[in-house]
């Protein structure tokens, strides 16, 4: 096993309410490994802390103190460079209004100045394709569903060819059978590069999380600890009534319940 990514004693706090002098605690002594080419889901509750660890891998939001931020071996801390092999997904598909899906994918290699300039449309083409798209790429983001505008966005950051994906619970403002739909285009796309990305991939939804991890990792409410680290070794497409995938829900559960006081 490579590591790609490594979280070593993170600590974390944010300023409590104003007029206060305390602290919110999210981390203390925080570690966390993702292995390279993993599907590394981070499941835990509303308010634990999630987006912030996405953050704090991005380089976006430094922490109160750091042991290492270490991608690839080397701390982002002292390379920030190395954040550009990253890119993002959040819940909603954020596209620039005027211009046309295209058009928004082809910002993204522009503003990282992805090289070779020649390469751009063939990238846009081929990603554009693997989710079904081809035929709607020249659309303006009005003009195509809810759904078709998430995967623009998978498409913007995967045009990239970044190596680690990070996904702020991406589906979770589309309905279940488009939320479904995108699962798989997802793990597609995934399984079917030739190089394989690192995800990093945020949710609270239990079910979520056993259709797509080939690791979970599960966090306590605030101050955040992991309550529960899991291989998944099913293949896909996971069926929701099969054994193996309500075993794997009912075991999450189970420790959310024992480990963290958290009933569903
Ligand atoms: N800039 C900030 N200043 C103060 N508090 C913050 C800031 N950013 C996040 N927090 C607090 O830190 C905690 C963790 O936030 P975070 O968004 O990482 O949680 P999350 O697990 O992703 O939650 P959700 O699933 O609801 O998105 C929350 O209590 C949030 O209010």
């Amino acid at each position: 096993m490579t590591t790609k990514v490594s979280l070593e004693d993170i600590d974390l706090s944010f300023p409590g309410p104003a007029g206060s002098d305390t602290r919110k605690v999210i981390y203390e002594n925080f570690s966390l490994q993702i292995e390279e080419g993993s599907f590394t889901v981070l499941l835990g509750p509303s308010g634990c802390g999630k987006s912030t660890l996405l953050n704090i891998i991005n380089g976006l939001l430094k922490p109160t103190r750091a042991g290492g931020i270490v991608i690839d071996g080397e701390d982002l801390r002292r390379k920030p460079d190395l954040s550009r092999q990253m890119a993002y997904v959040f819940q909603g598909p954020r596209l620039l209004r005027w211009k046309t899906l295209a058009q928004n994918a082809r910002f993204g290699l522009k503003g990282l100045g992805v090289q070779p300039k020649a390469k751009w449309d063939e990238l846009i083409e081929k990603y554009f394709t693997a989710v079904g798209l081809r035929d709607a790429m020249h659309l303006y983001p009005h003009q195509v569903s809810g759904g078709m505008r998430q995967r623009a966005s998978i498409v913007r950051a995967w045009v990239n060819e970044p190596q680690i994906l990070l996904m702020d619970e991406p589906f979770s403002h589309l309905d279940e059978i488009t939320a479904a739909e995108m699962r798989r285009i997802l793990i597609d796309l995934w399984a079917s590069e030739e190089t394989k990305r690192t995800i990093v991939f945020v949710t609270h939804d239990i079910s979520e999380a056993a259709q797509l991890a080939t690791d979970i990792v599960m966090l306590t409410p605030a101050p955040s600890s992991i309550c529960l680290r899991r291989k998944v070794d099913l293949a896909w497409p996971r069926q929701l009534d099969s054994d193996e995938v309500i075993g794997l829900e009912k075991e999450l559960r189970h420790a959310f319940a024992e480990r963290a006081g958290i009933r569903f």
